[in-house]
């Protein structure tokens, strides 16, 4: 059964896509245009009750949420493809660690920098500068302690690429080549040498040529 990835050209989607196509996993996509409000039809609802993107059907198999739906895959085709979640359990609990620090610490203020910087019609044409600024300044936080991390680590898990590293494509593409904020990457010297690895993969330049942002 081929997977059906639902709302390809959104951010937290294209999470899955890469991980997909890194564990070499046949998949076909179904648009769904957020700023129609197609993510809020009632036929999307009753795959993705939050209304939002992505979500997946493996035949009868529903999910969401893009992380949970990476380590699903990542798990299911361990024997196959490049491994994502270490070798050892110490290496998963170091993945399972930074994408925590990914969700909870990173990609809220890099959301709120995409919403009102990129994405205003979907907060009413509303962006508040404030909301910009405060974002801005705890993404600074977070990067000074990735680049002591990546001075130690090519990359933020170890030494090893994993669904960590995967997580950040999006919205860090979003910052570095859509924001005018590209310094925030850009003037962290391991920070910029881990960005230019993992966005120079081919699975995230595959994935950024077939499902082009909506900007
Ligand atoms: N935690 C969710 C977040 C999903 C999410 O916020 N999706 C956005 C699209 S994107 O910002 O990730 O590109 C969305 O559906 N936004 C529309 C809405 O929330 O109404 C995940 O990781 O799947």
């Amino acid at each position: 059964m081929v997977v059906k990835v639902y709302g390809p050209h959104c951010a937290s989607t294209k999470r899955v896509l890469v991980c997909l196509i890194e564990k070499e996993i046949e998949f076909e996509v179904v648009p769904v245009d957020v700023f129609k409000g197609e993510h809020k039809d009632p036929d999307y609802l009753k795959l993705q009750p939050f209304g939002a993107v992505p979500v997946i059907k493996d035949g009868d198999y529903t999910l969401y949420e893009s992380r949970a739906i990476m380590r699903y895959y990542a798990e299911k085709y361990r024997s196959q493809g490049v491994e994502l979640l270490g070798k050892t359990i110490e290496e998963r609990g170091l993945v399972e660690q930074w994408l925590e620090v990914e969700a909870q610490n990173y990609n809220p203020p890099a959301y709120n920098l995409a919403l009102h910087g990129l994405f205003p019609s979907l907060i009413g044409n509303n962006p508040d500068p404030k909301v910009i600024e405060e974002s801005e300044a705890k993404l600074v936080k977070v990067l000074n302690i990735y680049e002591e991390r990546l001075s130690k680590n090519k990359y933020l898990a170890g030494d090893f690429f994993s669904l960590v590293d995967i997580s950040h494509l999006p919205f860090t593409d979003y910052i570095v080549n859509h924001m005018g904020k590209d310094y925030l990457i850009k003037d962290r010297k391991h920070v910029c040498a881990w960005w230019d690895d993992i966005s120079s993969r081919p699975s995230w330049t595959k994935v950024l040529e077939l499902y082009r942002p909506p900007i």
